[in-house]
């Protein structure tokens, strides 16, 4: 099966089409300031529009208040709203309800105990998606490019599906589909030239090293 890509992070209408003209299936923009990748919910609006229909738009926040959601909801209109931070499964059906959009929430695995915090969320959040823990000093809790130990995955219950994030980029990327049953894959830093700054031959060079890796499985 086709792996579903989401590149995030994307600031410029150039990165923007080439995403989607390689075949992603997700585009995602980051509402976090302390990013390199934030970006207000009125620019995030004016490149989705451009792919909107082709492409699900990504909506990711971290702790975000009904405020804030409101605003990057009623100005994007997003398809996915991506969880990133500590939401509680109380607050994602709250989300669900106010908006009716479906979520993605991220977890941040380390060793094998953290995907025990997946249990309550099961049946909860419509989508998961594993990343790395943060890299002691990060502000961030995701874009850190950095991978996470992919064997733990195995562990996880068969019935959730998921993306993988974290360090993903061209050189890895057929290791990560080949070790994982991971539905897609997030990818950030491995398609940056510099944090938050996408690269065109990047975006290429990934979405190429997955296909010739589906072609060597088939
Ligand atoms: O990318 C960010 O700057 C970011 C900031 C705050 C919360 C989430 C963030 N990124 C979320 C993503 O979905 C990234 O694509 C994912 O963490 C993978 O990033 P990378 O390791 O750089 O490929």
């Amino acid at each position: 099966m086709k792996p579903e890509i989401k590149i995030c992070g994307l600031k410029t209408p150039d990165a923007v089409e080439r995403a989607v003209a390689r075949g992603a299936s997700h585009v995602g923009f980051i509402f976090f300031p302390k990013s390199p990748r934030n970006i207000s919910p009125e620019d995030a609006a004016e490149l989705a529009d451009r792919v909107r229909g082709q492409v699900k738009i990504v909506a990711v926040t971290v702790d975000a208040g009904d405020e804030e959601l409101d605003d990057i909801v009623s100005l994007l209109r997003p398809d996915i709203l991506q969880l990133h931070g500590h939401e509680s499964p109380e607050r994602i059906l709250h989300l669900k309800a106010l908006y009716g959009l479906p979520v993605m929430k991220a977890f941040s695995v380390r060793e094998a105990g953290d995907l025990d915090r997946v249990d309550p969320f099961i049946g909860v959040a419509d989508r998961f998606l594993f990343d790395a823990k943060a890299p002691a000093g990060s502000e961030l809790p995701g874009g850190n490019g950095v991978s996470f130990d992919w064997s733990l995955m195995a562990s996880l219950d068969e019935s959730v599906e998921y993306m993988l994030s974290g360090g993903l980029n061209k050189d890895n990327v057929a290791s990560a589909l080949s070790s994982t049953r991971a539905r897609g894959l997030d990818i950030s830093s491995g398609v940056e030239s510099a944090p938050g700054v996408k690269d065109l031959g990047m975006i290429d060079a990934f979405f190429d090293a997955v296909n010739s890796s589906r072609r060597q499985s088939a």
